[in-house]
C-alpha cells in the first residue's frame, strides 16, 4: 500500500477518536472563540524584501526520512526562522508519522508574529475547526487526499473562521481541481508521494498552468539558493522548506541562504 493511502487511513481512525474525545459542537465553539488568525495568503502574495518568501517548516521527522531532527525546540527554529525573515512557518500535527502535535504549534506560534500553518492531512471538517481552535492561521488541503466535494466545502469553511489555505497539487489534473474549487493559494508538491522522490522540475512545469498574476508555493525537496534560482527564474517566489533547515547545523543561516541575505546568527 502507498504510503498517502496508509497515512490517510490511519488519520481517518484518529478523527473519529478526536470526535469520541470532544465533540465537533465543543471544537467548534472553541474555534469560534479563537483569537483572530494572521494574514497567512496575503503574507506569500507578492514577493518579499529580498524578492523570496520562505515557509519554513518545523519537522521532526518523515515517512521518507525517518527521524530529521531528535529533540528539535520548536520555541528556538520558530524564533531562529523569524529572525531570518520567514514569511510564515509550517508547523506538522501528524504524530504517528512526522512526530508533531498541537503542542509543536502553540509553542511555535507563541514564540513569533508570523502566521502558522498547521501541515497536516486534512480529512474532514472538524480538523478545520480544531486548526483554528489550536492558533494556526492557515491549513494545508491536499487534493490528492481528498473528494473534489470536499475540497470545495473546506474552502468555504475556511474563509467562514479566517483561516487561510494552501491545496497542495502534484500533477496538472489535480492542479485544474484545485483551481475549479476555487483554491486562493496553489502549492506544488515536488515531492511523489507515492515514490517519495523530489524533483523542483514539477513546480516550475505546473506553474505555467497557473492563471497570470496568481501566486503558487514550491514544496519539498530545495535543498539550497541554487534551487531557490532556478525556481525564481521560473516566476516563482514562494518557497516551502523543512528538511533542509531543520537539519542544518544553523537553521538561521540556512534561511539567510536560502533568501539570499546575509548576517550572524544567535541560534
Ligand atoms: O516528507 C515526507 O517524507 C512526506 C511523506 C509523505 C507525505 C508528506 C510528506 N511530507 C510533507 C511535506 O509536504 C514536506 O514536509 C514539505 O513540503 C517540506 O518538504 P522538505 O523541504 O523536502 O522537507
Amino acid at each position: 500500500m502507498d504510503i498517502l493511502r496508509k497515512i490517510l487511513e490511519v488519520k481517518a481512525q484518529e478523527v473519529e477518536e478526536a470526535k469520541r474525545r470532544e465533540p465537533l459542537s465543543a471544537v467548534r465553539r472553541r474555534a469560534e472563540e479563537s483569537p483572530p488568525t494572521r494574514p497567512f495568503l496575503e503574507s506569500l502574495s507578492a514577493p518579499g524584501p529580498e524578492g523570496v518568501n520562505v515557509i519554513a517548516e518545523i519537522k521532526r521527522a518523515s515517512p521518507s526520512k525517518g527521524t530529521i531532527r531528535a529533540g528539535l525546540d520548536p520555541r528556538a527554529y520558530a524564533r531562529a526562522y523569524q529572525r531570518a525573515g520567514a514569511a510564515a512557518l509550517s508547523v506538522l500535527t501528524d504524530e504517528r508519522f512526522f512526530q508533531g502535535s498541537f503542542r509543536d504549534l502553540q509553542v511555535a506560534r507563541e514564540a513569533v508574529e508570523v502566521p502558522v500553518l498547521r501541515k497536516d492531512f486534512t480529512i474532514d471538517e472538524y480538523q478545520i475547526y480544531e486548526a483554528r481552535a489550536v492558533g494556526a492561521d492557515a491549513v494545508l488541503l491536499i487534493v490528492r487526499a481528498v473528494p473534489p466535494d470536499f475540497l470545495r466545502d473546506a474552502l468555504s469553511l475556511c474563509r467562514e473562521l479566517g483561516l487561510g489555505a494552501l491545496v497542495e497539487v502534484h500533477d496538472e489534473r489535480e492542479m485544474e481541481t484545485a483551481l475549479a474549487r476555487g483554491a486562493p493559494l496553489i502549492g506544488v508538491n515536488n515531492r511523489d508521494l507515492t515514490t517519495f522522490r523530489t524533483d523542483i522540475e514539477t513546480s516550475i512545469r505546473l506553474r505555467k498552468q497557473l492563471p497570470a498574476g496568481m501566486p503558487m508555493v514550491a514544496e519539498s525537496g530545495i535543498g539550497g539558493r541554487e534551487d531557490v534560482e532556478r525556481l525564481l527564474d521560473a516566476g516563482i517566489f514562494n518557497f516551502l522548506v523543512g528538511e533542509s533547515l531543520v537539519r542544518a547545523p544553523d537553521p538561521e543561516t540556512a534561511l539567510r541562504s536560502l533568501l539570499g541575505t546575509a548576517a550572524g546568527s544567535r541560534f
